[in-house]
């Protein structure tokens, strides 16, 4: 029986779709053939020989050590696109929330308490102090255009809003999904100058980290609007807190909040909610879920960071997996196994992703044992399972 450890409370959606009798999961489980979380940090946390899988339920694996899995053969997956309409949706809610100053708005109304029948009057007179501009006929540039920032892209272009995009990286299948009318913008720089409200939908990752700093921040408009719902690390906040001061940047609103930025005026700190919503939770939780029972069970790799998407239907009374390093002569090593061993190859198929790849083999031949022995002493193979 396979045996799921779920870390992070996850969706019902997603555990019961593994099935009683085949599969065991929770919180105490002990030899994990795989680990199912959400945000919590895997950095420090040991990871058992027995462990072939970690499926991230949501999109930002910065809280899984992915060097580390691969070295170790172990497959780790996320669930693309399956929270972004709940973060569009929190986004477009900041977009309005943070023009219209309507945070502050309230906390100021809330002050009234006790004023009787002067509190209309009092509204009236204080709320010009929370006048603020509407979003349609403004412009908004989009940093990272994957599954949310196309969302986010195309939702603001039908509020009204002149939407400026921009992704080096932009796959295929992302560009299939931009609204016409979304305008290309070739560098950041034509983000930082155009744009009056500015939002990044991008991975944490060396490249990005940072990137709302002193620098890009005194390159964009006197006044800009800032949107943060991706990673906290993506901004510097000590330059965030001066950019508020001097009036360069108008608010800033973030999903990450750090202690540095709780009280600053002009920040509105969100805890975490981009993905917290039912459907987002279920869709991460059921997509997870179906990733480690197609790698368990079949040895399918769907939705991986760090091994490349492979699946072969399984036709043959056996298989065999192999995790190895992308490096010349394994393929030609690999099939020697089987042809010491007498064994017929029915099917292989063999694909890389950077250094590491991944091979199915089909055998008509049950008695796999010896040539997983023999597999495993090959160099350059990390881990072999019979399925
Ligand atoms: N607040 C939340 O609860 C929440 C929920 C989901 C995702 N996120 C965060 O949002 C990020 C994006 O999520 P997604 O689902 O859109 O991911 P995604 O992988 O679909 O899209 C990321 C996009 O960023 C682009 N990109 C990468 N490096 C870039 C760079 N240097 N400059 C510009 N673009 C770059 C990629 O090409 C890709 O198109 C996640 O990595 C995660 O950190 C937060
Ligand atoms: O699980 C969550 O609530 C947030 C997930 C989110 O940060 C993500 O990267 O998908």
């Amino acid at each position: 029986m396979y045996q799921i450890k779920t870390i992070n409370k996850i969706s019902p959606s997603g555990l019961t779709r593994f099935a009683p009798g085949e599969f065991q999961y929770g919180d105490e489980i002990e030899n994990p053939d795989a680990f199912i979380v959400r945000s919590a940090s895997l950095h420090e946390v040991e990871l058992p020989a027995s462990l072939k899988a970690i499926a991230r339920a949501g999109a930002g694996v910065n809280n899984i050590p992915v060097d580390k899995c691969s070295e170790e053969g172990i497959v780790v997956f996320n669930t693309p696109g399956a929270n972004a309409n709940g973060v569009k949706e929190l986004l477009i809610a900041a977009l309005i929330l943070s023009s219209r100053n309507v945070l502050d708005a309230v906390a100021w109304a809330k002050t009234l308490k006790g004023q009787g029948a002067d509190v209309p009057k009092l509204v009236e007179k204080g709320k010009k102090q929370f006048v603020g501009p509407e979003i349609a006929g403004k412009k908004l540039g989009v940093i990272g255009l994957g599954a949310i920032g196309v969302k986010v892209a195309n939702a603001a272009h039908a509020l009204g809003m002149e939407v400026y995009g921009y992704d080096p990286y932009l796959s295929v299948e992302a560009a299939w999904g931009i609204s016409q009318g979304i305008h290309h913008a070739a560098s950041l720089n034509v983000i930082y100058e155009q744009c009056d409200y500015i939002t990044i939908h991008v991975p944490l990752t060396p490249e990005t980290r940072g990137t709302f700093n002193a620098e890009s921040i005194a390159a964009m408009k006197k006044g800009v609007r800032l949107f943060n719902l991706a990673r906290g690390e993506l901004a510097v906040p000590a330059d965030i807190v001066e950019a508020l001061k001097s009036g360069q940047v108008a608010s800033y609103v973030v999903d990450f909040p750090c202690d540095e930025l709780l009280d600053v005026p002009g920040v509105i700190p969100i805890p975490h909610l981009g993905a917290s919503t039912p459907e987002s939770e279920d869709n991460c939780a059921a997509m997870a879920a179906d990733e480690l029972i197609a790698l368990l069970k079949t040895g399918a790799i769907r939705n991986s960071i760090n091994f490349p998407n492979v699946d072969m239907p399984l036709s043959s009374p056996a298989r065999v997996t192999v995790i190895h390093k992308n490096v010349p002569n394994m393929l030609s090593q690999i099939t020697a196994c089987f042809a010491n061993a007498g064994i017929n190859i029915d099917n292989i198929i063999d694909k890389s992703k950077k250094e590491m790849a991944y091979t199915i083999i089909d055998a008509a031949d049950k008695k796999l044992d010896a040539v997983a022995d023999a597999l495993r002493a090959v160099d350059g193979v990390i881990r072999v399972r019979v399925i």
